[in-house]
């Protein structure tokens, strides 16, 4: 797909890597975007400094608790309505904070679950859309177990074999729709401080371990490695895992042979 007068929804789009993806893809020329975040504040800023960089009524903000179906799927009609069209869906809202688990579960997993055939609603070539890309945001713990956040990392293997298994379910593919995860490695974003001052059991742990040791992974190699999977037509039900200064690179199941 080329960006050119499309139109995108980006869950968790009001910071981050969410404004990161839809400051590209507005640079891609797309038509507009929806920013779809709890944090009205943030959302309205970003918006509006959109606004100011791209031009009036490329930045729409929705004020939205993915967790809430009725929310969610306002925003998809909300998204429509504005622009007359959705043909990227970012499901990308998510938090680490271990002693929320239930809603961390609700926030990661099922509202990516729900954002992903509510695209399939709003953009299926038999409901009236175009067809289109969703894009899952998982993370390297989505593919490796990480002790210290057990139920993140659980949530983050569920968008993975969620979007491996939805990719080719006959629903979405007759749709015209392709889903694609993203599995990053720590991003230069406020998250992982976030994480460990509220969200974590392991602070003392992960601060003698890990804290300043990892490298970030850079807004524009994680924007370049969705740009890449959003255009390529073959990617279908992949699953990239990002590392800082070593690109993206796609993870093949394994092959159980069974
Ligand atoms: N930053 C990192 O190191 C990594 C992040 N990830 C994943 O990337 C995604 C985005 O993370 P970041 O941009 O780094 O985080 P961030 O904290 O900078 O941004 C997340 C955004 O999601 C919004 N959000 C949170 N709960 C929400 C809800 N219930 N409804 C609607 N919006 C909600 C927040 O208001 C915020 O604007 C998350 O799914 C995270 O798990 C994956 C791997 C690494
Ligand atoms: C808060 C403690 C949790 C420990 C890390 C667990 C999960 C990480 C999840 C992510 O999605 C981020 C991906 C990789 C992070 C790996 C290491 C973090 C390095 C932190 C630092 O240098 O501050």
């Amino acid at each position: 797909m080329n960006f050119d007068g499309k139109v995108a929804l980006v869950t968790g789009g009001a910071d981050g890597i969410g404004k990161a993806l839809s400051d590209v893809f507005l640079s891609k020329n797309m038509k507009g975007v929806c920013l779809v975040d709890v944090n009205e504040d943030k959302g309205q800023e970003t918006a509006k400094a959109f606004e100011e960089k791209y031009g009036a009524g490329k930045a729409k903000f929705c004020k939205c608790d993915v967790t809430s179906s009725e929310q969610l799927e306002a925003a998809f009609k909300t998204c429509v309505d504005t622009f007359g069209r959705l043909d990227v869906a970012c499901n990308n809202a998510g938090i680490l904070n271990e002693y929320k688990w239930k809603l961390m579960v609700s926030i990661n997993l099922n509202a990516v679950i729900e954002g992903t055939y509510l695209a399939v609603k709003y953009m299926g070539t038999k409901n009236g859309g175009n067809g289109g890309v969703v894009v899952n945001t998982s993370s390297v713990v989505g593919l490796v177990p990480r002790q210290y956040a057990a139920v993140y990392t659980a949530s983050k293997h569920g968008v993975v074999g969620f979007t491996r298994s939805a990719a080719f379910e006959p629903d979405v593919v007759d749709n015209g729709i392709r889903v694609v995860a993203i599995c990053p490695m720590a991003v230069e974003t406020e998250f992982m401080a976030i994480a460990y001052e509220q969200g974590s059991k392991y602070t003392e742990v992960y601060r003698n371990e890990m804290e300043g040791r990892v490298p970030r992974v850079k807004f524009e190699e994680l924007t370049s490695a969705v740009v890449q999977l959003i255009e390529d037509k073959d990617a279908n039900g992949s699953i990239n895992v990002i590392v800082p200064g070593k690109g993206s690179k796609s993870i093949p199941p394994p092959n159980l042979n069974l």
